[in-house]
């Protein structure tokens, strides 16, 4: 598993670094591995560093600092540097006294021969021969979207960016993205992950991200998010040991669809049939349609006649009446964990008192998108991680908030993200594949904060399998799919992650 931590807790532990080593040498060492790995991008576009054009963008604080440092290392490997100063009464003296006796060019990024844009026309020629861009605007201590001339740079560069930190333009905190940003090509970062390097468009922006130590890794607490592997989700995945039958695996009781609404029955019974090779059982009035489906479900007309399961997964088309209330009282009722996603959703958020029925030492469940976390709980907000959060907290569920990073949040305040690669999942009749799959975990016994990741992080790699498809070929194109086509790559995106 992968942690990401805070501004706050970066700084706090970088401020310990410091009672042992001086600023300027964690400085350096931080431009040293932008140099290094941005180095390594350069050559890779344009074939060599030496004789290459180096860009710099350059804040008024430690970003712009470490961006100055590390123009001192590419000048040592022979490329030509220029460093555009967005602030230049405020960049960082140091870093530009020493650019500048390694024989790098400093301009004010305004002006002279300011265009009608606001920048200088040495920066406009600068930008225009750059190789390579070190994004050095704001790191850490970045707050709202990008000022003007900043935003303006940015929507110029057309060459590889390497970003100090964090792609400027990208909030650290929340990873939401107000404005023109930096899209980067790789960003090297110091200590560890940030949220913002994992949560919404941030995940996307950054490209790849390396992890410099520094010397402040080890000063870290624990992480404020976690991001699971394929190979914790892999390791994690229940599969059937030799001394099990198919009641010790966890049977799983799906209460999903109706007479309006048959297809949820059949993909949320469909996934948790696939997810795991214990039992699934069936309650509700699209029974015939779901045997029909899935022979090896035991299906019947009504949850009062189910039968014994480990875990209950409710919701999908179960409508928000009178009978599906009902639906979700007794599954509540039952003492086992519950995964209530959709109608079921909503008819918490208009009945509070259903809350009345669930055992408070049985693990509940949520599995919102924004529409029905609004419900419940009011507006997600630009935090999706504190929202998520708070909700966990105050009903006292595992809360999996749905988009295009999902984010799950634990009752104690532990969060997991599963970050976006891609859209593909966003499709009608995929949140019952997920909510199948929840279901199953949770009955083979998986504790409710890791079922809900690992769950995320199948059902999003299904979808890829799905989209990309096995003729593909050499240059994958993705092509849209429906949540059957999601739902019948389950198998192989359990074999890909049980393998990595
Ligand atoms: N604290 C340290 O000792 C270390 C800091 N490091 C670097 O220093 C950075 C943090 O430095 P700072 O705390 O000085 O802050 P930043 O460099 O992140 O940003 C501060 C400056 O950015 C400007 N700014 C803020 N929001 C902006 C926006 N939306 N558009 C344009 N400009 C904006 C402000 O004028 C402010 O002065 C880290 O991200 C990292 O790159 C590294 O050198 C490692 C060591
Ligand atoms: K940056």
């Amino acid at each position: 598993m992968q942690g990401a931590w805070t501004p706050d807790q970066v700084r706090d532990a970088e401020r310990s670094v410091f009672t042992s080593t001086p600023e300027p040498v964690v400085m350096r060492r931080a431009a040293f591995a932008v140099a290094v790995h941005g180095a390594r991008l350069l050559a890779e576009t344009a074939g060599a560093v030496a004789g290459r054009h180096v860009v710099l963008l350059v804040g008024a604080g430690g970003n712009g600092g470490d961006a100055l440092w590390a123009g001192v290392e590419f000048r040592r490997r022979g490329a030509g540097v220029t460093a555009l100063l967005l602030s230049p009464d405020k960049a960082h003296p140091a870093g530009s006294a020493a650019l500048r006796r390694a024989g790098g060019v400093l301009v004010d990024a305004a002006g002279p021969g300011a265009d009608t844009a606001g920048v200088g026309a040495a920066a406009a020629g600068a930008l225009e021969r750059a190789d390579l861009v070190v994004d050095g605007i704001v790191g850490l201590s970045a707050r709202g979207s990008l000022r003007p001339l900043a935003a303006e740079l940015v929507s110029r560069v057309a060459a590889p960016v390497v970003a100090v930190d964090l792609p400027s333009g990208v909030d650290p905190i929340t990873g939401a993205v107000d404005g023109p940003a930096v899209d980067a090509d790789l960003t090297v970062t110091f200590g560890g992950r940030k949220p913002g390097h994992v949560l919404g468009t941030g995940s996307v922006r950054s490209g790849a991200v390396v992890v410099a130590g520094i010397g402040v890794a080890e000063h870290l607490p624990e992480p404020d998010l976690f991001v699971l592997d394929a190979a914790d989700v892999g390791a994690g995945w229940p599969v059937p040991r030799p001394q099990d039958d198919k009641y010790s695996q966890g049977v799983v009781g799906v209460a999903a669809g109706s007479a309006t609404y048959p297809g949820a029955a059949v993909l949320a019974t469909g996934s948790a049939v696939q997810a795991t090779s214990g039992m699934v059982r069936y309650a509700g009035s699209a029974a015939d349609l779901v045997r029909s489906h899935w022979p090896e479900v035991v299906a019947t007309g009504s949850i009062t006649d189910a039968g014994r399961v480990q875990a209950w997964a409710v919701g999908p088309g179960i409508g928000t009446g009178a009978s599906g209330r009902e639906v979700l009282r007794h599954a509540l009722e039952s003492g086992r964990p519950v995964c209530a996603d959709a109608d079921s959703i909503t008819l918490l958020a208009e009945d509070p008192t259903l809350w009345d029925a669930r055992d408070p030492d049985a693990a509940v469940v949520l599995t919102p998108h924004a529409g029905e976390f609004q419900r419940l709980a009011g507006e997600v907000g630009a935090d999706r991680v504190a929202a998520a959060r708070e909700v966990a907290r105050r009903f006292d569920v595992v809360l999996l908030l749905k988009g295009n990073t999902t984010v799950v949040a634990a009752p104690d305040g532990r969060v997991l993200v599963n970050p976006s690669v891609h859209a593909w999942p966003a499709t009608a009749g995929s949140g019952d594949v997920l909510t199948g799959l929840i279901g199953a975990l949770l009955a083979a016994g998986i504790d409710p904060w890791l079922a809900c990741g690992y769950a995320a992080h199948a059902h999003a790699l299904a979808a890829e399998l799905a989209a990309f498809g096995p003729e593909a070929g050499d240059d994958p194109v993705g092509a849209p799919i429906g949540a059957s086509a999601l739902l019948r790559s389950v198998p192989a995106a359990i074999r890909a992650l049980r393998a990595s």
